[in-house]
């Protein structure tokens, strides 16, 4: 019998809803594997761990999660907790950086035509959306974000850095990624302007050069604003800064019926943590409503990447259960437009797994 050991880190607002959701999902899926069992350990890190004990992020979690086969976590941060200078508190920034998570992988997906608010998309006649986001998640306009600045001044700077190693690594990711797809890799980048972002290019152009087999464009951030809505099925991978990547992500996930259907994957060289695009949802957090398949398939994207026959049989199951349950347009919830509840979805994705 193998054991996987997976950290569970709920966090805030719906985060231990959807998170709940897909523990019932993965504990279905593990009665259908052989040889194979999941040992998970919840850890609190977040918003709701500062206010309880000052810190929202302590030690001891980071250092359980380093001895975890794989980490899953739900969301975390509240707009009303804060440090003194403003910002939030962003665990999950912290955690990339600590663990070296520098790829972030965003896939986008649509299940059914009614999710789309854009015309012609999904269906028999429809064109598919289907492509994934590579956000670089350790460096670019976050690289400096905690550097410490003297208080009172009248003006305040963020450093938007690129280095070799960090736009080397990424773009490498999303060409090994492109090269498992339809061999399409764009770069999404500001090289008009930017001396960072032209930098960033260079070294994409060099990276490209060991992958002849992969397509390539380049594409200026604010035109990819337009694009994706105007043609997203055109897309495969597309790889981009940090901050570009997290507001690309969202508008992502709204062509594909919103943040509830939008997994991610946090990658590093060492480990893995997988978690939904989306935020704590504050405003339907306790209500029942959340939409747990970002979670679900984040958990699908976290079997895989266990590498193991069984866990990526158990990633195939659920994804097909989700892809048959998510297909039909009787099964929406809340903010598909739909009347199913957190529990509901799920119990039909249970049903489904094969
Ligand atoms: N990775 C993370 O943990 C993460 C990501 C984004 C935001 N946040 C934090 O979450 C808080 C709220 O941020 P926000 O409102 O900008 O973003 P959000 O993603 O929480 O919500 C954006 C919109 O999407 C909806 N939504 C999100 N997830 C949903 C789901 N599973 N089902 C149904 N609807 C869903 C929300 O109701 C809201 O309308 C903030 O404190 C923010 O910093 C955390
Ligand atoms: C909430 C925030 C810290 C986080 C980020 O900026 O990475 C979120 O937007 C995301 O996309 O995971």
């Amino acid at each position: 019998m193998i054991k996987f050991d997976i950290s569970i880190l709920p966090g805030d607002g719906i985060g231990p809803e959807v998170v709940a959701a897909s523990l019932d999902v993965l504990r279905a899926a593990e009665t259908r594997l052989r040889g194979v069992r999941f040992e998970c350990t919840e850890l609190s890190v977040g918003a709701g761990e500062y206010l309880k004990n000052g810190d929202p992020l302590p030690g001891s979690a980071i250092a359980r999660m380093k001895q975890a086969d794989a980490i899953l976590l739900g969301a975390m941060g509240l707009p009303s907790v804060r440090w003194p200078n403003g910002v939030e508190m962003t665990p999950q920034i912290d955690i990339r950086e600590k663990l070296d998570l520098y790829n972030g992988v965003r896939p986008i997906k649509l299940y059914h035509e009614s999710h789309s608010p854009l015309k012609g998309y999904g269906g028999v006649n429809g064109k598919p959306i289907d492509f994934v986001i590579i956000r670089e998640n350790c460096e670019g306009l976050f690289s400096e974000r905690l550097t410490p600045r003297p208080a009172g001044r009248d003006f305040e700077t963020d450093t938007l850095k690129i280095t070799r190693r960090g736009a080397e690594r990424v773009c490498r990711e999303a060409f090994k990624l492109a090269r498992t797809r339809r061999k399409h890799c764009t770069l999404v980048d500001k090289a008009n302007v930017l001396p960072s972002m032209a930098f960033f290019r260079k070294v994409f152009d060099e990276v490209a050069a060991e992958f002849p087999d992969v397509q390539t464009d380049r594409v200026y951030i604010d035109a990819m604003a337009l694009f994706l809505v105007q043609r997203p099925h055109t897309f495969d991978v597309m790889v981009t800064e940090n901050m570009f990547g997290d507001i690309l992500s969202d508008l992502a996930a709204g062509l594909v019926g919103g943040m509830g259907m939008a997994p991610s994957a946090d990658l590093g060289d060492e480990y893995g943590l997988f978690q939904p695009s989306h935020g704590t949802a504050p405003t339907i957090a306790g209500k029942g409503i959340a939409n747990p398949v970002a979670t679900i398939l984040s958990l699908a994207m976290l079997l895989d990447w266990l590498d193991h026959p069984e866990t990526k049989r158990a990633a195939r199951l659920i994804e097909q259960a989700v892809a048959r349950v998510c297909g039909d347009p009787a099964n929406r919830t809340a903010d598909l437009g739909g009347s199913l509840g957190t529990r509901a979805i799920t119990e039909k994705i249970i049903a489904a797994l094969e």
